[in-house]
């Protein structure tokens, strides 16, 4: 049975809590989604992990798609979300053609990264058949404007305004919100706020759902890790799919994230 949006609803709806990691592959992609992982982001992490670059800034449309049909290809009823790249859904008509490609590439739901002005946006894609999940708080595409990889909503008036950005985009009809480095109560209080399925990374054991990056996961990842980042593999004997396996049922029975791994 493959998972869908309305399976995710039905997860936040019963309180189950819903795994997600990135694969870039489609190895990845049947290693993950056989391990029982809810969903599949083919992020544009991509551009650090894959393409050895210092942010996700380069990456382009037509790469994401590549990954996705890879992905796609791999995969055994895991919801598949695609990353929208920097720009490419800032316009209403780049969001359509961006879109256009992701969903026939494999994509179930695009994400894309930013807040409450996107609401134009979801009601268009959904319009026309568009899943969307929405990428706020630390937005790394963002990184140049930030100065940074920092957490978000950290002052009171832009933890409100995030709040209101939440709801904002859930009327619009956005499917789903990931939170990334937004601190903990904040996440909470978001994830309690809307009735979409609220996935955190770097937010809180509260959200109704976590994601990694998979690299992250199995503790292969060059140089310094964020925070929020658990390695699954020492645990887990380095067998990958047992990493993934640990990663899964940390997140489900809500062991993952500890306090550590929040801010
Ligand atoms: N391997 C990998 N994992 C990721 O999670 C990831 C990528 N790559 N590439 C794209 C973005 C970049 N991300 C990042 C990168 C660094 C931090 C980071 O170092 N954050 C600080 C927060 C500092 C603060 O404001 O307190 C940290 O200490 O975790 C966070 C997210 C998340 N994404
Ligand atoms: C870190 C996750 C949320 C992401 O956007 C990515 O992998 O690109
Ligand atoms: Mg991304």
């Amino acid at each position: 049975m493959s998972v869908t949006v309305r399976t995710l609803q039905q997860c936040k709806n019963d309180g189950r809590k819903i795994s997600m990691l990135t694969a870039y592959d489609a190895t990845f992609a049947h290693q993950i989604s056989s391990a029982g992982v809810d969903a599949i982001l083919i992020g544009d992490s991509l551009g650090m992990v894959m393409q050895g670059h210092d942010s996700t800034v380069p990456v382009s449309v037509d790469e994401i798609a590549y990954h996705t049909a890879c992905v796609a290809r791999g995969n055994h009823g895991a919801l598949l979300i695609a990353d929208v790249p920097f720009l490419a859904a800032a316009t209403l008509e780049r969001a359509l053609d961006t879109s256009l490609k992701l969903m026939q590439a494999g994509a179930n739901v695009v994400k894309i990264e930013g807040a409450g002005w996107l609401a134009d946006t979801v009601r268009v894609l959904k319009r026309n058949g568009v899943p969307t999940c929405i990428h706020m708080g630390l937005t790394p595409q963002s990184v140049n404007a930030f100065g940074g990889y920092r957490v978000q909503g950290r002052e009171q008036s832009q933890a409100e305004q995030m709040v209101e950005d939440a709801r904002a985009l859930e009327a619009a009809g956005a499917d789903m919100l990931l939170l990334e480095c937004v601190p903990r109560a904040l996440s909470r209080r978001i994830t309690e706020s809307v009735g979409i399925p609220v996935i955190g990374i770097g937010a809180a054991p509260e959200c109704d759902g976590q994601v990694l990056v998979i690299q992250d996961v199995l503790g292969i990842t060059q140089g310094k890790t964020a925070r929020f980042v658990k390695n699954f593999m020492a645990e887990a004997g380095g067998d990958i799919a047992a990493a993934i396996k640990a990663y899964d049922t940390a997140v489900k029975d809500g062991s993952f994230p500890a306090a550590e791994h929040c801010f």
